[in-house]
């Protein structure tokens, strides 16, 4: 190591900041930050294995699935932070087992409640009253687009007497609405009641079946399609008019650089923080 390095972060979360020098091609100074990653045999988990083996700043040190004693596979693999790739039935034990460990939480994985996001919450400040700091980051969606066009969807939300959202997935998905989705009609939502409008305008009397699902007052569509990864569409419409938002990702490999922000990012931000638009700075 080059003597000129600059001196390590105190941080294992600033460590993303100490990249080789370009001009010399020294290796990082900084330690590496340590990774498990949760349900790594999935789609999901194994694309986030692989880009964690790819990040010089980051080491993978245990690939964690179905029937495997996380307690114990967090003990020995010194893991500072674990990424949640699994099914929305096991997340919430997960990241309980996480907290009880110490070990920062990036989750991806959906199915999370007002209710279960508060259980969590609650667990944090027990663990924060005993001494022990822990940042859990809940993301229902790590590819920019859809982090910004769910910002975007907010922001528009307001001028618009129509709204409705559309969520387009691949057909091996277990649960509809997807959590984009389900997170986009909570933000329109919020976005529409502060703005004082009341219900989008609907005569329907009858096959209330066909106008998807009602969350918070959004209608929310999803579709199931062979050949499709993830993608979202916003509908948003005035007399006259119509704006649609719309984000495609065709490849899992969209999520990587959300989730290796939120793995470098997530040890610096105690409690729980739910979407990555709030580490991105766009809420
Ligand atoms: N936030 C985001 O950007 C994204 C979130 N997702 C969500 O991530 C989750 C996973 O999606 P996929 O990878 O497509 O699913 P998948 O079915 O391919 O992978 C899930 C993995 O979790 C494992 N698993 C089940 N129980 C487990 C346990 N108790 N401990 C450890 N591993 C366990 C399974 O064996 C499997 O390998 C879903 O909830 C999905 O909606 C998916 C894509 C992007
Ligand atoms: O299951 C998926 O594939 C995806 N799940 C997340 C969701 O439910 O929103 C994120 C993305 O849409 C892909």
């Amino acid at each position: 190591m080059n003597a000129q390095t600059p001196t390590s972060p105190a941080h294992p979360a600033d460590a993303s900041t100490a990249q080789p020098d370009a001009r010399s091609g020294d290796t990082p100074a900084a330690p590496v930050i340590r990774v498990a990653v949760l349900g790594a045999a999935g789609r999901m988990g194994s694309t986030t294995c692989a880009a964690i083996e790819a990040a010089p700043d980051l080491e993978l040190v245990a690939r964690v699935d179905d029937g495997d004693d996380l307690a114990a596979v967090l003990a020995g693999s010194g893991a500072q932070v674990a990424v949640d790739f699994t099914v929305p039935s096991v997340t919430e034990a997960n990241v309980h087992a996480l907290i009880d460990a110490g070990v920062h939480a990036v989750v991806g994985t959906t199915g999370w409640t007002d209710e279960s996001r508060a259980r969590l919450r609650e667990h944090l400040a027990r663990r924060a009253a005993e001494g022990v700091e822990v940042g859990v980051l809940i993301a229902p969606n790590f590819g920019l687009s859809a982090v910004l066009a769910m910002t975007f969807a907010a922001k528009a939300a307001r001028y618009f007497e129509s709204a409705e959202v559309v969520e387009l997935h691949h057909p091996t998905k277990v649960d509809a609405p997807s959590g984009t989705a389900t997170h986009t009609a909570t933000a329109i939502a919020r976005a529409r009641r502060e703005a004082g409008l009341g219900p989008s305008p609907d005569a329907t009397e009858q096959g209330w079946e066909a106008r998807g699902a009602d969350v918070d007052g959004v209608r929310v569509h999803a579709v199931r399609l062979r050949g499709l990864v993830a993608h979202e569409e916003i509908l948003l419409g005035n007399e006259g008019e119509q704006l649609v938002i719309r984000q495609d990702s065709f490849d899992r490999v969209s999520f990587m650089p959300g989730v290796l922000l939120g793995v470098r990012e997530v040890a610096s931000r105690p409690g729980l923080t739910v979407g990555l638009e709030n580490v991105m700075d766009l809420s």
